[in-house]
């Protein structure tokens, strides 16, 4: 087998964040949720238990509702349907009190350019009632989560790159010490580095007890992050699980060789029934035998057969091991970058 063959299995058998165990309390509970807007529907009836400490995912396409969802969660918006509780209080546009448990850090920035990143915090933390040397000290313990303590002082905001201003928007959230902090979208736009140090530092916030909710239509970064994901379409939490059930229930390995058209037309006349079949199917007018299965080595073997019995010459091959961007494919029959 190739080398190339054992690192894509590799990917298949990675350590995943694990799910909590079930008996933990909920933090947040959505029930009947629906929002229209001006007679549309986006919102379609969420019900949704988030657990204490979880690192929970919420993975959608551009337009699935995960923003709305969470403007609802976070009292921005009022549903049109359904209740929103976090610790046992229901939220509302007017429950401030409520509002002071949690953080939202919104895919636009909060920040302020013309501020410096104390400056900034010193702002937030103040509006937050802080002050004196507390207010200080929990700014520099923000700078220090996020990274960026040596820029305390200098440049200010508006000069920082891309992925530091995300960073200050965190640190922004952090200072009101929140119990529930729900992050939409953080690493658009974020280079690498930031984009690590971001990781990082949710995991590390998420260790120390902290609950996060995280949206994203990377499905690489909830996989990475979360324990536990709800995949939404069309306003619709279509399936919740940890990742590693989500894979098991729903993973699929497809593999799909490009091949020249004499080689499709030979295949077509021995095995015409390709041209309607799911598992291994031949499209004649792109030239393309796609197969797919529950397992890489499996979808691997079959296309591996089809280049043995036909003596092909492959023009090319692209291999997607079971993901959670096939698992989305499976549920909607989409793909989610589409
Ligand atoms: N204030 C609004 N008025 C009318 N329609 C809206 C409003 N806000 C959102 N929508 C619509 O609701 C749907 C869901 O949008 P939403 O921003 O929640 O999706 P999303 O999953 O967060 O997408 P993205 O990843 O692009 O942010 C979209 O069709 C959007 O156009």
């Amino acid at each position: 087998m190739s080398t190339a063959v054992h690192d894509l299995m590799d990917n298949e058998t990675r350590i995943k964040p694990e799910a909590l165990p079930e008996d933990r309390p909920a933090v947040l509970q959505l029930r009947g949720l629906r929002k229209k807007f001006g007679g549309h529907s986006v919102i379609n009836g969420i019900d949704l238990d988030v657990r204490e400490g979880e690192f929970f995912g919420l993975l959608g396409p551009n337009g699935a509702g995960k923003t709305t969802t969470i403007s609802i969660v976070s009292g921005l918006l009022e549903p049109s349907e359904g209740s929103v509780d976090i610790f046992g209080d229901k939220m509302s546009r007017h429950n401030s009190k409520l509002k002071k448990k949690i953080a939202v850090v919104q895919q636009d920035l909060s920040i302020y350019p013309q501020l410096t990143c104390m400056e900034n915090l010193l702002f937030f933390g103040g509006m937050y009632g802080l002050g004196g040397r507390k207010l200080k000290a929990k700014a520099m313990e923000a700078l220090e989560i996020v990274g960026l303590s040596d820029r305390a002082n200098k440049p200010r905001a508006g000069k920082l790159s891309g992925g530091q201003k995300r960073r200050l928007n965190i640190a922004a959230a952090l200072m009101h010490d929140p119990k529930l902090l729900i992050l939409d979208e953080p690493t658009v736009g974020v280079d690498p580095q930031s984009r690590n140090y971001i990781f990082e530092t949710l995991q590390k916030l998420n260790r120390d007890g902290m609950t996060l909710i995280y949206t994203s239509h990377y499905m690489e970064e909830v996989e990475q992050l979360c324990g536990r994901v709800g995949i939404m379409d069309h306003g619709e939490i279509i399936e919740c699980n940890p990742v590693p059930t989500l894979l098991d229930q729903h993973g699929q390995a497809v593999v799909r060789l490009k091949i020249q058209a004499a080689d499709a037309a030979r295949i077509l006349e021995a095995e015409p029934e390709l041209s309607d079949s799911v598992s291994l199917a031949l499209d004649t007018e792109a030239n393309l035998v796609t197969c797919v299965a529950p397992k890489l080595v499996q979808a691997l073997n079959r296309i591996n057969r089809l280049i043995g019995d036909y003596r092909i010459e492959p023009v090319n091959c692209e291999v997607l091991p079971p993901s959670l961007e096939t698992v989305f494919l499976k549920l909607t029959g989409k793909s989610l970058r589409d």
